[in-house]
């Protein structure tokens, strides 16, 4: 996304995991703390827990890819400005913002290096936590997997070529086994919303005044049963066309919704796609767990208490396809 090697950078990279992991326990923290709000008070007690530095280190790699490719990109504009422009090898994001500034956005470095934390946090984990469910899911759900490898098989073959974008399009079932997952297990579990102007609630006689801060739960929204009837179970028929057609359309807010929703909800379902399809061509995944045996956590982000416990197995191809037939 950054177009930033991290394998020459493997220490800084660890720490900003790291500081990642303890700035995203403290965000948390701060929502159910009311008293951590002001800003002052939440300085003094990071000083207090031993935390003053935490954000210093959180901020190192971002200032580091930051510098790196500003010098690149004067380099680039040195040697040929319209190459530096044009390049399709400046189609990274942070090359872009740096056009953007080029061009008179005039963002500073701190707001360029929020940009960037942003997009590093969101883009990845996100992604990656959810692939783990899934195939936690289809380890336990093996009726679910034969159909999303036949798909597979159908879509792509029994050749070693790299899946193509029309045929991500094909990969209708795999789509709602992700959009299932998603359903159950919705990575970012709620998020928040200040209200611009008050909101009457249209079911009842109650006003949100405006400035409120109103929490929206996924997790909530997608367990409700009368949107989906036995929530806690694992169905991606409910992602059938007739059943979508029948749910309001915020019935399924993994992505949020509105002007500030997920920047990256297609990126992610089409890498998703294309990873758990290139996965489960090769390889199959078992599992001893159960459905009910999966406690959920919330830092950030949702997780499985239990971590995702697969045994995988290589995939004879032809093999499949024999004993299909
Ligand atoms: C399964 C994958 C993902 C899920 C479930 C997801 C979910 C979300 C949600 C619920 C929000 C709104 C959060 C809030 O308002 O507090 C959000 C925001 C955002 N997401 Fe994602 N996301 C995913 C992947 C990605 C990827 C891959 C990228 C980047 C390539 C990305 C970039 C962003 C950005 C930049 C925002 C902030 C948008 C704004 O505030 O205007 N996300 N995401």
């Amino acid at each position: 996304m950054m177009g930033y090697n991290l394998n020459t950078q493997l220490n800084i990279g660890t720490e900003f995991v790291h500081s990642m992991k303890i700035v995203s326990e403290l965000n948390v923290m701060r929502i159910y703390k009311p008293w951590l709000y002001p800003d002052i008070i939440f300085r003094i007690y990071r000083k207090c827990i031993g935390l003053q530095n935490v954000y210093k280190h959180l901020h190192s790699l971002p200032d580091q890819v930051i510098k790196e490719k500003k010098e690149t990109y004067a380099q680039k504009k040195i040697t040929n400005r319209t190459d530096a422009l044009n390049d399709s090898s400046n189609g990274v994001f942070l090359d872009k913002l740096l056009e953007l500034n080029e061009a008179g956005a005039n963002f500073s470095d701190e707001e360029l290096r929020d940009e960037v934390v942003t997009m590093m946090s969101a883009g990845t984990e996100t992604s990656a936590v959810t692939i783990c469910f899934c195939l936690l899911l289809l380890a336990i759900h093996q009726d679910i997997q034969d159909k999303v490898y036949e798909e597979i098989y159908e879509v792509l073959g029994e050749n070693d070529e790299l899946i193509t974008f029309e045929e991500t399009y094909k990969l209708k079932y795999l789509e709602k086994v992700l959009k299932e997952t998603l359903r159950l297990y919705p990575i970012a579990p709620v998020f928040l919303r200040e209200l611009q102007s008050d909101i009457k609630i249209s079911s009842s006689n109650y006003v949100l005044p405006k400035g409120t801060t109103c929490i929206i739960s996924p997790m909530v929204t997608h367990h409700n049963p009368e949107l989906y009837p036995n929530p806690w179970s694992f169905n991606p028929d409910n992602f059938n066309s007739e059943n979508v057609m029948k749910r309001h359309k915020y019935s399924f807010i993994p992505f949020s919704s509105g002007p500030r929703n997920c920047l990256g909800s297609t990126y992610a379902m089409l890498f998703m796609k294309v990873l758990v399809s290139t996965f489960l061509r090769n390889y199959s995944v078992h599992t001893d767990t159960k459905l009910s045996d999966i406690k959920l956590e919330i830092d950030i982000l949702l997780r499985s208490v239990h971590g995702y416990p697969v045994t995988i197995r290589s995939r004879d191809r032809r093999y499949n396809r024999n004993q299909k037939a």
